[in-house]
């Protein structure tokens, strides 16, 4: 449905150097797709978004929507934002102030170039699009009377009344408090697939991009770190920036003890004793290598009285801090071999300060880096 291929635009600092923006991002999203750009602050989301939406004049690359080009450089396509047929929700909701609700959300079919459209049929669509918000009993109040929850519903109507083929959303939850956040959450996943429409969602949040997304791109530094379902991005990280961008997890560092092949579980030493590792990859012996170990994937066990001797990928160290996180808590472990270890469980476990514990990780979840 939509796609980016090697696209480039980077801005000019004061110094005349070419900073910034992204340098080679391609990606694919399918008809109907939830398709999330993830990344920390500067890396390149909104540079992406932009473009996509016409609002930037990329340097290089293509971006084709059902077919059609709407920026192509080799062939010197730019196409403008209102032939785009994209519908686009900012983070200020840019809802227009003197408005009712309902004229709002008509808006777009008022100021639309291609083809004049129906009293009726503007009253339809888009009491259509209010309904589907829960917005439809509002019609007729004025647009600043509404809270920023309904507000962020407005947008979204607006966005939707046109009914685009693609729907941009650039950090649109970031203005509401944390629980009105994570019921919007469920609201525009909610919308998204009964409204089937194509979605580029933009955040710098992973919890809210693992929630929503059908696929995830991870952006770092203006190029694409990873890209695959919020599963496989999580249990598979390729790289440390996106092992440690995505969710708390412990991160490892070791010698291979032997030649491995993709899907080979293998040892590693490491500081804190030899530890068993997957690997997605061919790697040869003696190899630096990282490897992941999720919090919620590290069992505890106290240990009294006489130690008896370590299991298989287990280590033994004390408790050093321990953060009570509603369902689970959240212990730092103090290893033997001056490591320490994030470990989540549930805190009806008992396990204080101070406590000595053996700490334990299945071999299958801990995960060598292979890039
Ligand atoms: N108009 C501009 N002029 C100069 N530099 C820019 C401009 N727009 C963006 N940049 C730079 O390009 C990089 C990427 O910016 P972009 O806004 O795409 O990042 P982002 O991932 O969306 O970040 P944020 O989450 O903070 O919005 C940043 O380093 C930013 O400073």
């Amino acid at each position: 449905m939509l796609r980016v291929a090697n696209l480039v635009k980077q801005y000019i600092n004061e110094a005349g150097e070419r900073k910034g923006g992204v340098s080679g991002v391609s990606f694919d999203v399918k008809e109907g797709e939830l398709f999330t750009l993830l990344g920390p602050s500067g890396c390149g989301k909104t540079t992406t978004l932009r473009s996509i939406a016409g609002l930037e004049h990329p340097d290089s690359g293509l971006i084709q929507l059902a077919g059609r080009d709407l920026f192509d450089s080799r062939a010197d396509v730019q196409l403008p934002m209102y032939e785009r047929d994209i519908g686009m929700v900012f983070q200020s909701y840019a809802i227009w102030p003197h408005m009712s609700v309902f004229e709002n959300a008509a808006y777009p079919l008022r100021t639309r170039r291609n083809g004049h459209l129906s009293r009726e049929e503007i009253e339809s669509r888009v009491m259509r699009s209010l309904e589907m918000v829960g917005l439809s009993e509002y019609r007729n109040r004025s647009a600043t009377k509404l809270s920023g929850g309904q507000q962020q519903r407005l947008a979204l109507a607006r966005a939707l009344v046109r009914e685009p083929k693609l729907l941009l959303l650039d950090e649109p939850l970031s203005n509401l408090d944390a629980l009105l956040r994570e019921q919007m959450r469920s609201e525009i996943k909610r919308l998204q697939s009964e409204w089937g429409v194509t979605t580029i969602y933009v955040t710098h949040d992973q919890s809210e991009a693992m929630a929503l997304s059908d696929r995830v791109a991870v952006l770092n530094n203006g190029v694409i770190a990873q890209m695959g379902t919020p599963i496989d991005i999580y249990d598979r990280p390729r790289c440390e920036f996106v092992a440690n961008f995505i969710g708390r997890t412990n991160l490892l560092r070791g010698k291979l003890a032997s030649q491995v092949r993709a899907g080979d579980i293998a040892a590693v030493h490491t500081s804190i004793g030899t530890i068993r590792c997957m690997f997605s990859s061919s790697m040869t012996a003696g190899h630096q290598i990282s490897f992941v170990i999720r919090p919620e994937n590290i069992e505890l066990q106290p240990l009294n009285g006489i130690l008896s001797d370590a299991a298989p990928n287990s280590v033994n160290g004390h408790i050093q801090g321990k953060v009570f996180l509603g369902e689970v808590a959240e212990y730092t472990i103090g290893v033997d071999g001056d490591q320490n270890l994030i470990a989540r469980t549930h805190p009806s476990i008992g396990l204080n300060r101070g406590d000595r514990v053996r700490a334990s990780f299945p071999e299958h979840k801990v995960i060598a880096i292979c890039d």
